[in-house]
């Protein structure tokens, strides 16, 4: 049997709703076979980030080449890549095994404020990983980072941002407008010519933990398995808004989505 497969580099949430938790979990569920290669370990949960724990370079080049030099994948979807070091290795490696299908989660903080990428790797970021991607999907604080901007909080304003980072590279851009205040769920797609809206009725939860890590890593599941873009984007909007709509309050702070809504839904059908 045939199966295709889909590599996270991320790091690790031992609370299990974000990272590479959430991103083995997705590819799961989006019947491909998932591998990780864990950049750095973090101690956390619902209330928040206590801890973070960078793997070494040694440890994640070993992680890196002992995936790729035997299974290779179909798709590779990163996350919290932490440092600028740790980024110019993964892009190294990305070239080297002339990996397709390069979905970059351009992950900087999570929800409860804690840094997932230091201040100064941002420019690799820029510099040496969006050139290489396939797609980029970043959140509205990390978008306006990435081009300089204090913030965005329109719609509008997301319609020239998409067109600005897609100039930084990547093949095609997901802006997601889950941090808008009010008004729906809006996530554009750039592809270089048409912008595409994605839109669905904004879920009043709180628990919303690992939505991100989650959205890019159906996007990588589905690009894996041969979706075009817009179809990929699709299948992976459906996937996270069901996951929040059924999200799991767990633990005593943000709870975390719930990845087996989806199958489970579309089984009852
Ligand atoms: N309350 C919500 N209701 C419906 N969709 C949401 C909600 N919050 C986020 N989303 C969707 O979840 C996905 C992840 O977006 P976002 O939460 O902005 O990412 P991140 O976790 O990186 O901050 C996007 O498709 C976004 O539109
Ligand atoms: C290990 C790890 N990686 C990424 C994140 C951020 O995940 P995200 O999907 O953006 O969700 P929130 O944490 O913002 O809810 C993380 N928290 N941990």
């Amino acid at each position: 049997m045939t199966i295709a497969k889909a590599l996270t580099i991320a790091g690790s949430d031992s609370g299990g709703g974000a990272g590479i938790q959430a991103d083995l979990k997705t590819f799961q569920e989006l019947n491909t076979f998932g591998m990780s290669v864990i950049t750095a370990l973090t101690a956390q949960n619902t209330l928040g980030v206590h801890g973070v724990f960078p793997q070494s370079l040694e440890a994640i080049e070993a992680q890196l080449n002992a995936v790729l030099s035997d299974i290779g994948t179909d798709a590779v979807k990163t996350g919290m890549l932490f440092s600028a070091d740790i980024i110019s290795l993964v892009a190294t490696k990305l070239k080297e095994y002339k990996v397709t299908n390069i979905v970059v989660d351009p992950v900087m903080v999570a929800k409860g404020g804690a840094s997932l990428l230091l201040d100064e790797a941002t420019k690799a970021l820029i510099e040496e990983l969006l050139p290489i991607a396939t797609v980029i999907t970043p959140n509205l604080p990390e978008a306006a980072k990435i081009v300089g901007l204090k913030d965005i909080t329109s719609l509008e304003e997301m319609k020239q941002v998409v067109v600005d980072l897609h100039k930084l590279g990547p093949k095609y851009v997901v802006l997601k407008g889950g941090h808008l205040t009010d008004g729906p769920a809006v996530d554009l797609l750039f592809d270089g010519k048409t912008i595409h809206e994605l839109e669905t009725k904004r879920i009043d939860t709180k628990h919303t933990h690992g939505t991100g890590c989650t959205f890019a890593a159906a996007i990588a599941a589905e690009l894996a398995k041969g979706a075009d873009i817009v179809k990929a984007v699709e299948t992976a909007k459906a996937f996270i808004t069901i996951a929040i709509t059924h999200s799991l309050h767990i633990g005593g702070g943000i709870g975390p989505t719930n990845h087996a809504a989806y199958r489970r839904l579309a089984n009852e059908k």
